[in-house]
């Protein structure tokens, strides 16, 4: 039974759910960095907000790790690539708390226009202090948002309800989606020149760290709000002070800083800033809401394969992760195999599709094709690393489909190019089991094995028998022995499985036989 750990406080519907699904679940809250690396082995699954930070030292030390999930949007917490190169999936949950989210960006506009956290202890304090404030309206005002995708949007519909004007700035939104979403695209510049208020709902990358910079805030109008309730870093924090202290700034209401927790900060205290302890996706709906998401999401890929809503590595559905099992073995077998014969570096590697398996979902089986093939170079590659190693190293990787009839026979065909020639190798799936039938141009029917060795000689009579002397002298014992050739008297291969991994010494005396020309070994 698969074992998760709950490390943040989520709602107990995870819980719930993966003790209904069948999956091991403890919950421990808290840890410190060193704590999680002790108890991290024993768990194939992490489940958690934004508190706890997988980072690269974290995910070492996981060794049965399979999955992250993060029950929220923000993954920045996480050190994806760590996890990719370890081929632990990470997901998160892109809707669950975006409404609430949104909800809570009004909420700091209004609270910032009115000042009613402020008005709101004063009062309680007993000072009754109706003329120290006057607020703002937002009817007719603009606002400016920066960042908008999911919760961008639901922004600008709220603010367009309360007949605000909506300016927009995002370098993906395309024109056609701003008129839908009834908002103006315009350049940062612009946005910062015309808004009232601006909020933010970009990720923190580093295009977007420090976008509200000293000297942009320096463009806005007198008498402009800041709202962040997206990622501590987007703002800077010291002009944002000096801005509220000149009186430039009217309010700023700030749910999430650039070191968190903030239990100290030069702008707490300050005249008209609003501060939450990063509560941006904190209601009833939104815990339940991406707590039942992130259990099933993890549930789902540690009991059947499938994978929604991975950062690092394609979806596979419930419903097609068992027809893909096997094509996903005969893809890493197929690259595993041609990976040890190759003898250059690889250019570039197409994979093409034929028949049935032409009607999957084929970015899994191209994956994992691509992990085994860059294995014999990268011993640690993965399904979820590969295609990013492959991406980075410039190995060019393409997929194609021919006859895409749902009953013709499957194939896949991997043709990889080196720097010295081009290797084409074909499998199929025969009662279940996967099988070679195509290997560098010459048609065999061969099932894989952990042990083989591959020789390519000239095609002379007593070949065999030499080299069935060789092994059996060596006390190594064939298995099964696939033999091929194009034409009588041209080149011929032969695949043997053997029962012992052959040693260096015997692939020695098999090279040195008479009519040899290349012999490989081959571990699966
Ligand atoms: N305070 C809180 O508790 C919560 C914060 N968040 C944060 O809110 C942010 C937005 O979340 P979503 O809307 O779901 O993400 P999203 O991915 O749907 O939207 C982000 C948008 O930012 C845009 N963007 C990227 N680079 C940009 C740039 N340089 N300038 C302007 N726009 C840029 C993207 O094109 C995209 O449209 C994330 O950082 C997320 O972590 C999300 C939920 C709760
Ligand atoms: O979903 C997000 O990106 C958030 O920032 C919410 O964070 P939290 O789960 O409340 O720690």
């Amino acid at each position: 039974m698969p074992k998760v750990l709950i490390a943040d406080k989520m709602s107990s519907a995870a819980t719930q759910v993966f003790k209904n699904r069948g999956v091991d679940v403890d919950v421990i809250t808290g840890l410190s960095k060193e704590e999680l690396i002790d108890i991290i082995g024993e768990y194939d699954g992490l489940a958690v907000r934004s508190t706890t930070r997988p980072d690269a030292e974290i995910i070492k030390a996981a060794k049965n790790l399979k999955v992250i999930g993060r029950a929220g949007i923000g993954v920045d917490n996480v050190d994806i690539k760590a996890a990719t190169d370890q081929g632990v999936v990470v997901m998160n949950t892109p809707f669950g708390n975006a409404v609430t989210t949104a909800e809570h960006a009004i909420a700091m506009l209004f609270s910032a226009a009115r000042q009613i956290p402020s008005a709101s202890t004063r009062t309680q304090n007993g000072e009754w202090p109706k003329s120290d404030f006057k607020g703002v309206e937002l009817f007719n005002k603009t606002l400016g948002i920066i960042g908008c995708g999911n919760i961008g949007a639901l922004v600008a519909e709220r603010a367009l309800g309360l007949k605000m004007k909506v300016i927009a700035f995002d370098p993906y939104l395309t024109a056609e989606r701003a008129v839908k979403l009834g908002a103006e695209k315009v350049e940062l510049d612009a946005l910062f020149q015309r808004a009232d208020a601006i909020t933010l709902h970009t990720p923190l990358v580093d295009s977007t760290k420090g976008i509200v910079s000293r000297e942009r805030l320096g463009m806005t109008k007198k008498g402009i709000i800041i709202v962040n309730c997206a990622r501590g870093g987007l703002v800077d924090e010291e002009a944002l002070k000096d801005a509220l202290d000149a009186g430039h700034v009217r309010a700023a209401a700030l749910d999430v800083f650039a070191v968190e927790p903030a239990k100290e900060h030069p702008l707490f205290g300050t005249p008209n800033f609003i501060a939450t302890p990063h509560l941006g996706a904190s209601t009833l709906e939104a815990q339940e809401n991406v707590a039942v998401q992130v259990a099933e999401q993890m549930a789902d890929y540690l009991l059947t394969g499938a994978v929604s809503n991975a950062l690092n590595t394609p979806s596979i559905t419930a419903e097609e992760a068992p027809r893909l099992k096997p094509f996903v073995n005969l893809a890493d077998n197929l690259g595993a195999m041609t990976g040890q014969l190759l003898h250059a570096p690889i250019k570039s590697v197409e994979f093409t599709y034929k028949g049935a398996v032409t009607q999957l979902n084929t970015n899994p089986v191209t994956a994992a094709a691509l992990a085994g093939l860059l294995k014999a170079a990268m011993p640690d590659v993965n399904m979820v690393s590969a295609p990013v190693l492959a991406k980075e190293r410039g190995i060019e990787v393409k997929e194609s489909y021919v006859d895409e009839a749902e009953r013709a026979e499957s194939l896949i065909r991997l043709t990889v190019t080196t720097t010295e020639r081009k290797y084409v190798v074909v499998g199929t799936i025969y009662r279940g089991e996967p099988r070679i039938v195509r290997l560098f141009g010459v048609p065999m029917d061969a099932a894989f094995s952990p042990n083989m060795v591959y020789v390519r000689n000239e095609d002379k009579p007593g070949f065999i028998g030499r080299l069935g002397a060789v092994l059996g002298d060596n006390k190594v014992n064939i298995a099964t022995f696939s033999l091929g050739r194009m034409k009588k008297g041209d080149e011929a291969v032969c695949l043997v499985s053997v029962d012992e991994p052959i040693s260096e010494s015997v692939a020695q005396q098999i090279k040195s036989l008479d009519a040899v020309k290349i012999v490989d070994v081959v571990s699966l």
